[in-house]
């Protein structure tokens, strides 16, 4: 299993794109050429800033790994990420980088399941990835780290002013994209390309807009192509527990078009 995930992994690192299009180092699948640096992605540009702010444009900040800190984040959310940046120094756990738009191998592995390729391909050129793409500290700000031992992903978020649903607290859209979103990439890191099939969230306390979330998932159970996974998200001191979630995931099938 560790194997089997320690390849995963080092493969989607080669598709996803190294900077300057090397791959990983084949020895070494949590190498930090990952994520250069991984430390901060510290700007210029103020927090909430709407127009003019160069995220939205540049080919650079499509191709910027979004899950650094930036001048949005609160003292919590700093805090956590150098936690868990901490325990990856031993090779455990693997910080995830996360781009607006950066799915060069994956756009083509994804290609096989649609029939109009240059179709596809021409919608892809335009796409971002949701939860990346409202602006700096608006939205979804989130950095993900997987445990391959355990076959668990950790999402620390921080839900922005435009994520509002009931006055005050995150709307329960939000809440599940990144439900979705943490269980996503545990099933992709575990079995490769997958969707949700289903997902039942149960909603137990509302989230306050601002504060600082952990969504702790895994993977519970792999039949076939199905994956069940579950998940659940606390707070920072994790005595509040505000929602849990179960799904399934199915792996794709390469003999099957999407459309
Ligand atoms: C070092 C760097 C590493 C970086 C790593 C980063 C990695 C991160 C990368 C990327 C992360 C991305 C994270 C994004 C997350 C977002 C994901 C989404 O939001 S997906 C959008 C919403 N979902 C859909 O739109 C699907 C719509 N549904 C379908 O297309 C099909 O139903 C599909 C593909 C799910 C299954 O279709 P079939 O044709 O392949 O398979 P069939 O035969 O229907 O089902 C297979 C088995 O699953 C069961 N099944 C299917 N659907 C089920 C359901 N709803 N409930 C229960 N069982 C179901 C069936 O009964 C069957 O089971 P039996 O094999 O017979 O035992």
């Amino acid at each position: 299993m560790l194997r089997s995930c320690v390849s995963r992994l080092r493969t989607l690192a080669v598709q996803r794109g190294l900077p300057g299009g090397a791959p990983l180092p084949a020895k070494d699948p949590w190498s930090p050429r990952v994520n250069p640096g991984a430390g901060r992605r510290e700007r210029a540009a103020k927090p909430g800033c709407v127009r003019g702010d160069p995220r939205s444009f540049s080919s650079e900040v499509m191709h910027m790994d979004l899950s650094l800190p930036n001048p949005s984040w609160s003292e919590d959310m700093r805090l956590l990420f150098d936690q868990f940046m901490k325990k990856s120094e031993d090779g455990s756990w693997k910080h995830l980088p996360s781009y607006k738009s950066k799915f060069t191998q994956e756009t083509e592995d994804i290609k096989i399941y649609f029939p109009d390729a240059k179709l596809m391909k021409e919608k892809l050129s335009q796409a971002q990835l949701f939860p990346r793409s409202l602006e700096e500290g608006l939205g979804f700000e989130y950095a993900m780290f997987h445990n391959c031992v355990e076959d668990r992903t950790v999402c620390i978020f921080q839900g922005g002013p435009y994520l509002q649903g009931v006055p005050g607290f995150l709307h329960g859209g939000a809440i599940a994209t990144m439900i979705d979103a943490t269980l996503g990439t545990c099933a992709v890191v575990a079995i490769g390309v997958a969707m949700t099939a289903s997902l039942n969230i149960s909603f137990k306390r509302p989230i306050p807009l601002g504060s600082v979330v952990v969504i702790n998932s895994q993977v519970d159970k792999v039949e076939g192509r199905k994956l069940f996974l579950s998940c659940n998200i606390r707070s920072v001191d994790e005595k509040t527990v505000y929602s849990e979630a179960t799904s399934l995931f199915v792996k794709l099938d390469p003999k099957t078009r999407l459309t």
